[in-house]
């Protein structure tokens, strides 16, 4: 299967000079999705995931689905001002941007072997904010599940220190 055929390349979004991988097209064709989520599922089940922490909002819609398929619990990480409950925080740098993410105190349990999704890694700025509340927490970081890696932005640097999985990558 090549995930890039049904990914779409927008230009110059949200801003000059990006090239914006849309996995809207992915996910609105149901076999593919599925098939897609299916192969982080194995990745989640092999790593033994205990739960799937996943960052807004993208991170929902890979997140989500391999969580339940596991009949796991999903953890959402959201930006700043949108978990009603306790939170701890972490500031992030983005390719284009910079935002708070957040998640409740009491998600993980100390131990818990936790799976991060999302749907891509570009500088792998979201994902470092989400390992920093993980391990806070107390989780381990078994591994790091994504549908897309943009090599160009050498996010990997960012995490030598985990096992990434992505089922396609841009150079
Ligand atoms: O590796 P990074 O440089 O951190 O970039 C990757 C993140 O950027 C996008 O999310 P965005 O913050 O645009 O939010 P959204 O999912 O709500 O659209 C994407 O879904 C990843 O979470
Ligand atoms: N180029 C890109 N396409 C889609 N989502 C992104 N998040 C950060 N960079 C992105």
């Amino acid at each position: 299967m090549n995930y890039k055929d049904y990914i779409t390349i927008v230009e110059d979004w949200p801003q000059e000079g990006i090239r914006f991988k849309d996995i809207t097209t992915l996910m609105q064709n149901g076999p593919v999705y599925k098939k897609a989520i299916g192969e982080l599922v194995t990745f989640a089940q092999e790593k033994q995931a205990d739960v799937i922490v996943g960052p807004e909002a993208r991170g929902f819609v890979v997140g989500c689905p391999v969580a339940t398929a596991l009949e796991i619990g999903f953890v959402p990480v959201r930006k700043k001002g949108k978990l009603p409950r306790e939170v701890i925080s972490c500031e992030y740098g983005l390719e284009y941007g910079k935002d708070c993410l957040t998640i409740h105190k009491d998600s993980i349990h100390p131990g818990q072997r936790v799976i991060i999704t999302d749907d891509l890694l570009a500088t792998g700025g979201t994902i470092e904010a989400t390992i920093q509340m993980v391990e806070e927490l107390g989780g381990e970081v078994v591994g790091l599940a994504f549908l897309i890696e943009l090599a160009y932005l050498n996010g990997r640097n960012k995490l030598t220190r985990y096992d990434i999985f992505s089922l396609t990558t841009y150079q």
